[in-house]
């Protein structure tokens, strides 16, 4: 099962949790983690709009886990302690449109191209590695579970006036051309405070590319979203 084949179990019930939320707690934060995280967060956002409760600082679509598998899978190959590694993964939550920066890693690393093409597809599929191993008895739930206390965590250390946040995040966006993108954002008392805008300067040749052809995909995903929720 992909992260699309979730769609139908995944859209109505998101639809209705997000009603529930804008008509009992209109203000607060709402993190979406259930798959496809590309359809889903357009959801959200559709209810809170036409529930006239719609705040997009406030809506965060959970892509923590794929900066956590960059970090890991990154920390391992060139030998590094995994609390120093820090890659920024744009784009979504699925396959191509996962889209890690391997040339902006921190510290900075050197890559061969292989190292960069067998990085980005491990990076890109280690969701669906575990779906397939699990085999239909669910998903990365320990590292889901991970990732989402982290997410958390930092949007708690925001609300409680930590001025240093900052994580990777699918929430709307004028960064491309396309209405919700994951990129790393600043997270403050209301939300979104501001955009790593540099992170999507001097990409290498690799990640152009890559940018350019996650865009139909998260396009598409993006819309079957909005128009499910219109329907
Ligand atoms: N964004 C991310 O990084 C990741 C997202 N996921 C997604 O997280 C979701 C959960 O994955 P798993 O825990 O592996 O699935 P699972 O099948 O083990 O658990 C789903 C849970 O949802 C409950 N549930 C079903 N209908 C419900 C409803 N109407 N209201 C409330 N709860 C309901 C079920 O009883 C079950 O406990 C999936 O959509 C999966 O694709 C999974 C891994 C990573
Ligand atoms: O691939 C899946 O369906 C589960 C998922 O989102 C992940 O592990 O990143």
């Amino acid at each position: 099962m992909t992260r699309d084949d979730l769609f139908n179990i995944n859209a109505g019930i998101v639809k209705s949790l997000v009603e529930a939320v804008a008509d009992n707690c209109p203000n607060a934060w709402i993190h979406i983690i259930s798959n496809p995280v590309n359809s889903m967060v357009p959801i959200a956002a559709e209810v809170l709009k036409k529930k006239g409760v719609y705040d997009p600082k406030k809506l965060f679509g959970v892509t923590t886990l794929d900066i956590v598998r960059a970090n890991t899978f990154v920390a391992e190959k060139k030998g590094l302690r995994l609390i120093e590694v820090d890659v920024p993964v744009i784009g979504g939550h699925a396959g191509i449109t996962i889209l890690p920066l391997l040339s902006k890693t921190k510290p900075a690393c050197e890559f061969t191209q292989e190292e960069i093409e067998k990085l980005t597809d491990r990076i890109q599929n280690g969701g669906t590695e575990v779906v397939e191993a699990k085999a239909g008895a669910g998903s990365a739930t320990l590292s889901m579970a991970y990732a989402s206390a982290r997410f958390v965590e930092s949007s708690l250390r925001a609300l409680d006036g930590d001025s240093d946040v900052y994580e990777c995040t699918y929430v709307q966006s004028e960064l491309t051309e396309l209405p919700y993108f994951a990129s790393r954002v600043k997270l403050g008392k209301k939300g979104v405070e501001g955009f790593a805008t540099s992170d999507l300067e001097n990409l290498s040749p690799f990640e152009k590319e890559g940018l350019e052809k996650l865009k139909p995909e998260l396009k598409a995903s993006i819309d079957k979203g909005i128009a499910f929720a219109n329907k």
